[in-house]
């Protein structure tokens, strides 16, 4: 094959995935039009059997294009969970306009390139406005932020699948004067990323926030004793890396790029699929629809007797409450007390919600509800295909 026939066949690709980002854009902008007729109609955005009905006709039509199922329910279900979000975020808006106004001032943690710089852009390439970004060097600092004005949002990183809790972070929500208001989901793809020529083997150092340390382990230990310096942020890391001779950093490979570092190994973290949920906080908490899926997260410490968690989280299975996360942490002062975190798929709006809470007060020593907020983490419909 010549080297004209690749250009002109490169051409046609280019040519055909411009065409799909107009039909992309334009989807979206018809499932924008859907939303106004849910908030007139007081439906709830996501319709389960629509969405499984629709990707069924697909599979079937993929199939007499020779696209296999597999290829066109994924590329379909990301199709819907953009769709999905973005209706939530609209009638969030349309319910709070006066707490999510036109601007967002929102802090996280390191600057340049960090995994929290990617979510908050992930977070609010739904939520229109201009965004004044503000790289913080601590989690305490993010919430100081928020809680003394300088802020709208804050944005921390709560858990990931390779490296489970972030303890810090749970530890300051149990004294920071903030609210929860919204989580979101990003994929963290870690690099060892150096200055340009460098090889794996002339290393001498490694710099890294020590999230990526954790989550990258077993990548590690197989590189033998190279030293490791812990840095406040990936940001930082990769400002260590750049002036450091023989170094690399842990980072993303946009975020190499950005600084000028060049990747030498991709995929470093224990799990293949990676990902770190972050909950995004602001002074005051927001209304959620009852028209979209919603969490409620709440502190609680329960009475010290035998059976009182138990008792505690039975309220939840009496009012048919999906308790999806549980987390217990030691109360400062109180050396063998524990507080306990919990998420449910509730909406504080909820009668039943509210009774449960109520029932909750005679179970435990202390209840305090971190917040409400639309859910991010949305369950893909299965189709059997
Ligand atoms: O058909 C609808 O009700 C829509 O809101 C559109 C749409 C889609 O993007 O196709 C989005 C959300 C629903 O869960 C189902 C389908």
């Amino acid at each position: 094959m010549t080297n004209d026939v690749l250009n002109t066949l490169r051409h046609d690709i280019n040519e055909i995935d411009s065409d799909l980002l107009v039909l992309l854009a334009k989807r979206r902008r018809i499932s924008h039009g859907v939303v106004e007729y849910k908030i007139a109609n007081n439906k709830p955005i996501r319709d389960e059997a629509r969405e499984l009905a629709l990707l069924e006709k697909l599979i079937g039509y993929g199939k007499s294009l020779g696209l296999d199922a597999y290829y066109v329910n994924n590329v379909f279900q990301t199709i819907l969970e953009d769709s999905v979000l973005h209706q939530q975020a609209m009638l969030q808006k349309n319910l709070n306009p006066d707490a999510l106004s036109e601007t967002h001032r929102v802090t996280y943690l390191g600057g340049q390139g960090s995994y929290s710089q990617l979510a908050c852009h992930k977070y609010f390439s739904r939520r229109p406005g201009k965004l004044i970004e503000i790289g913080c060097t601590s989690f305490d600092e993010i919430t100081a932020k928020v809680e003394n004005g300088q802020a709208d949002f804050g944005l921390l990183p709560i858990e990931n699948t390779s490296s489970g809790s972030i303890n810090e972070v749970f530890d300051l929500l149990q004294h920071a004067q903030v609210s929860i208001v919204g989580e979101v989901t990003h994929s963290v793809e870690h690099c060892l990323l150096a200055n340009p020529g460098s090889e794996l083997s002339q290393l001498t150092k490694i710099f890294a926030h020590p999230q990526p340390f954790a989550q990258c382990s077993r990548f590690l230990q197989g590189l033998g004793d190279l030293q490791h310096e812990t840095c406040d942020s990936t940001s930082s890391a990769l400002q260590s890396a750049l002036s450091t001779p023989n170094s690399a950093a842990i980072g993303s490979a946009q975020a190499g790029k950005n600084v000028g570092l060049e990747v030498i190994k991709s995929n470093l973290a224990n799990q293949s699929e990676n990902h770190s949920r972050f909950i995004v906080v602001a002074r005051k908490p927001l209304q959620v629809s009852n028209q979209i899926p919603t969490k409620t997260s709440l502190i609680m410490s329960t009475k010290q007797q035998a059976g009182s968690l138990a008792d505690a989280l039975m309220i939840f299975k009496q009012h048919k409450i999906n308790l999806v996360k549980l987390e217990s942490r030691p109360t400062p002062g109180n050396p063998w007390e524990e507080v306990f975190y919990v998420d449910l798929e509730a909406n504080l709006a909820d009668n039943q919600v509210k009774t449960a809470l109520e029932e909750l007060k005679e179970h435990t020593q202390y209840v305090r509800i971190l917040g409400c907020y639309q859910s991010e983490t949305l369950q893909a419909v299965s189709v059997n295909s």
